[in-house]
């Protein structure tokens, strides 16, 4: 048998809303409306690295004075080595950025946790992850983008899936705590399909800002994934 324990020690699965989805001019009432997310997922986005334009560190500030829920920030910008620590200093829990984005990620990684937040990799859809298993040591999480990063409300592509059997396999081998998020199309009916390849983290935006309960939603979402672990 598989068991939770396998993948994630005895935690549950961590259902991160994004906002990304949410009415962004009742930013405050909409994230009262997650208030059993184990982390907000923030998506920040440059109209450069991605062809979608959302807010910076102002309006991220914000989010932090008044998210109950610690942040999870995803950054799809160029020039991360520049803008990147600065969401840490923020306050935010997590600031996960893509390899392409970064000179040296590594280097980044390291100013982010210098700084008291978690330093996560994301890999889209065509970034291969052979190049960075040996850097696992470096970063809390790693984000296999399951969409093009830049838009809500895309189909899951389990294509992707393979990557994250990779990346499972080399936590274990190294016996390391890094968290293996997924972001992109998850929903009751894909969520199984991640967290049996091994994903520990799931970022779901239109799952659950488009439900009539989005607290439901996010139990349902956690349900699946962990009884997908405990399957045989
Ligand atoms: O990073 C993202 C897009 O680039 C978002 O986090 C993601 O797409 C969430 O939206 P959905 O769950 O609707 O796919
Ligand atoms: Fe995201």
């Amino acid at each position: 048998m598989r068991g939770a324990a396998d993948y994630a020690g005895d935690v549950t699965a961590r259902i991160n809303p994004s906002i990304l989805s949410a009415d962004f001019v009742n930013m405050e009432r909409d994230l009262n409306r997650i208030q059993t997310a184990d982390y907000v997922h923030v998506d920040v986005m440059d109209n450069h690295f991605v062809p979608n334009l959302t807010f910076g560190p102002q309006m991220v500030g914000r989010v932090q004075d008044v998210s109950p829920i610690p942040l999870d920030v995803h950054l799809m910008i160029s020039d991360v080595d520049r803008w990147g620590p600065g969401y840490a200093e923020l306050g935010a829990f997590s600031v996960t950025f893509h390899v392409e984005a970064a000179t040296d990620p590594v280097a980044v990684a390291r100013a982010i946790r210098d700084r008291g937040a978690r330093a996560g990799l994301a890999l889209k859809p065509g970034t291969p992850v052979e190049p960075y298993l040996e850097l696992l040591p470096e970063f809390d999480q790693v984000l296999v983008m399951t969409v093009e990063p830049g838009f809500g409300g895309q189909s899951f592509m389990p294509e992707t899936m393979p990557k994250l059997r990779l990346l499972r396999e080399q936590v274990r081998r190294l016996g390391v705590d890094t968290w293996l998020q997924v972001d992109g199309g998850i929903a009751l009916d894909t969520i199984a399909i991640a967290a049996e390849a091994g994903a520990d983290t799931f970022v779901a935006g239109s799952a659950v800002y488009g439900a009539d309960d989005p607290e439901r939603a996010i139990a349902g979402l956690r349900e699946a994934a962990t009884s997908a672990w405990m399957e045989p």
